[in-house]
């Protein structure tokens, strides 16, 4: 479940961006359109407690994340979100699994092998878990990627533009395992994109448009 209400974000710069309110149910999806500087990774940097509201309310999971203290922030964004960056941010010094394993450092659980290698198993890579990424397809990288995020069962999936650089094939792909993932966990789906192919692709999403009347 994600609700907002009145939900402004303002820069050091005086730049304001104003959101239209939102009520996402638990298991839904949002897609946040826009063109670029619209405000879609601001929303998605404020829904995942990046940043902090600088008037309004947002409350992600049953949770306000601007409410929390930075730890207590920090555990519960590792523990209830799953981020799919624009950039995937794999660490090149490590392999695959090992990316995988430094999300429980982050949570503060205890590691769990078996529980990376079933995250990768379900998306059809677990036989790269010893390879490095710089020797993976840009495909493959973004199944990682994509398990990284789920790996912890996350209450809601916040994606920025996870189709951009993919061809039609690859793209109907990734919009399938995140509706698969988003389904089977009744994890919330929020994806931030300009890619047209996205909104024909999930006619029951709702859509929260975000033009540049958002300052
Ligand atoms: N730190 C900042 N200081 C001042 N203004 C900022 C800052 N970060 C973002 N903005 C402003 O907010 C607007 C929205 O930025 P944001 O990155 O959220 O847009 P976006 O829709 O995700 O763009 P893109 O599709 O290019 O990634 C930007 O145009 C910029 O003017």
């Amino acid at each position: 479940m994600i609700e907002t209400q009145g939900l402004v974000c303002a820069f050091a710069d005086g730049t304001a961006l104003r959101f239209a309110d939102v009520a996402l149910p638990q298991g839904g999806t949002l897609l946040l359109r826009g063109p670029s500087g619209s405000g879609k990774s601001t929303w998605l940097a404020l829904a995942g407690g990046l940043r902090a509201p600088s008037q309004g309310a947002m409350v992600v999971a049953g949770q306000a994340p601007s409410e929390l203290k930075p730890a207590a922030r920090d555990a519960w964004r590792a523990g209830s979100v799953g981020f799919l960056p624009q950039r995937l941010h794999l660490s090149e010094a490590l392999s695959v699994q090992d990316n995988l394993m430094l999300v429980f450092f982050a949570a503060g659980r205890p590691a769990n092998a078996p529980a990376v290698h079933q995250a990768l198993s379900a998306l059809g890579v677990a036989g790269l878990a010893r390879r490095k990424p710089a020797r993976l397809s840009g495909g493959e990288l973004q199944r990682v990627a994509l398990a990284r995020a789920l790996l912890l069962r996350p209450r809601v999936i916040l994606a920025d533009e996870p189709t951009a650089s993919l061809d039609d094939t690859a793209c109907d792909g990734v919009l399938a395992l995140l509706q698969n993932q988003a389904r089977e966990g009744r994890t919330s789906l929020v994806i931030a994109t300009h890619d047209a192919r996205v909104a024909q692709a999930l006619p029951d999403a709702q859509v929260l448009s975000l033009d540049k009347d958002t300052r």
